[in-house]
């Protein structure tokens, strides 16, 4: 039986883990299967509750599951912690202990989601489809950071930090999925100023030669940023590092029509993976039932599909969400439409789901 550790977190977090739990139930009836779900407090109400975004019960519990499905943390309550305290901490320390260095965030634009994309229809008429992956245990945010006392106020510094090993792992996961797409890969980097990035090109550029089939192309990433509007279908897989793949996701999501609609897997060797959504905790709409659950019911998808092999359940998790979407169902980030609220989309794709 697969164990899932369950994180809803801060905000958004729990309403959109409930709509993304329906639907795994939906499954387990569809196919007869049991899942062993367990909730664990975590990111700011962990820190309410025990003082620590990460406490170790909750540590004990994910690095003994199969998988670990989170909602999102933060929230302004816990702003004025010091950095080492805050919710987003916690989840920098779950992503490390749990070593899921290879983040999967696939922006897919779902064909009635046209109207909702800000991109003109003409920029669309291939469809959107990018699979941004990113490093996600390296680099600037685990680099050496800190604040001192200068002469005149403060100095503060991060460090973006990658080795070769860091780089050749993350590399081969982005061509491995070229592969089983468009072969190509966009390597995104600031190799004209990084010396950090220079090594990343070279060695991506090393890695390529294993894989003779895919076309590597490097681009910086101030010019990515601007590609992601102008000509969104030359990508197909673009890799690139833990900060950048942060800020090109959540611009890339907007192109598919809400940051709403996408999920994310976090994986390693074996088949255990951390799935959530791309986006926080959104406290600006937190208890008003607005949130978009389907970039989280869609991690769920993710989850049975990369860590449970369990394709076809997978794929009736994303038809559900198509099909609800062509019959004209949105939630309010989503445009115009039937307007449902968080529950109703979830309780929606459960109906689709059990067909
Ligand atoms: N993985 C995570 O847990 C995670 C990710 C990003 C931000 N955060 C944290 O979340 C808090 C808020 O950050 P932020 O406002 O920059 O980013 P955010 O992603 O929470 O929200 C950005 C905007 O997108 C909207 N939005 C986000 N998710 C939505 C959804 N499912 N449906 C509809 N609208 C949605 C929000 O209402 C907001 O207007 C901060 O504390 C931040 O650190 C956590
Ligand atoms: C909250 C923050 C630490 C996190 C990140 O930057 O990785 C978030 O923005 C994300 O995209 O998952
Ligand atoms: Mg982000």
């Amino acid at each position: 039986m697969f164990k899932i550790a369950v994180l809803p977190g801060d905000g958004i977090g729990p309403e959109v883990i409930e709509e993304g739990l329906k639907v795994l139930s939906a499954i387990e009836d569809k196919y007869k299967l049991k899942f062993d779900v367990k909730k664990y407090p975590f990111g700011g109400e962990a820190i309410d509750k025990y003082g620590v975004p990460y406490p170790e019960e909750t540590k004990n519990a994910c690095l003994s599951s199969d998988a670990v499905l989170l909602g999102a943390v933060g929230g302004h309550k816990w702003d004025d912690l010091e950095g080492d305290k805050r919710p987003e901490a916690g989840l920098l320390a779950l992503r490390k202990s749990l070593g899921v260095y290879a983040n999967l965030r696939p922006a897919v634009l779902y064909p009635p989601l046209k109207e909702a994309s800000p991109l003109k229809n003409e920029l669309l008429q291939e469809g959107l489809d990018i699979l941004v992956v990113r490093e996600l245990t390296g680099g600037i945010y685990f680099g050496p950071r800190g604040t001192v006392a200068i002469d005149y106020g403060f100095k503060a510094y991060d460090t973006e930090v990658y080795q070769t090993s860091e780089i050749e792992r993350i590399a081969v996961i982005a061509f491995e999925a070229a592969l089983k797409r468009k072969k190509k890969v966009t390597s995104v980097d600031k190799a004209n100023i990084l010396d950090s990035s220079r090594l990343w090109r070279k060695t991506v550029e090393e890695i390529s030669k294993r894989y003779p089939d895919v076309e590597l192309n490097h681009m910086y990433v101030d010019n990515c940023a601007m590609q992601l509007i102008k000509n969104p279908s030359q990508f197909d897989v673009i890799l690139t590092s833990n900060m950048f793949g942060d800020i090109l996701s959540d611009e890339a999501s907007q192109l598919t029509g809400s940051i709403g609609m996408l999920p994310s897997a976090s994986l390693r060797e074996d088949k255990v993976g951390l799935y959530e959504p791309i986006h926080g905790s959104a406290p600006d709409i937190a208890g008003t039932k607005k949130a978009n659950p389907l970039a989280t019911i869609l991690s769920v998808a993710m989850m049975l599909e990369y860590s449970f092999d369990l394709i076809d359940a997978a794929n009736d998790i994303k038809d559900a969400v198509n099909k609800v979407l062509e019959a004209g169902y949105r939630t309010f980030d989503l445009g115009k439409g039937i307007i449902l609220n968080t529950q109703e989309m979830g309780d929606k794709v459960v109906e689709y789901v059990k067909g």
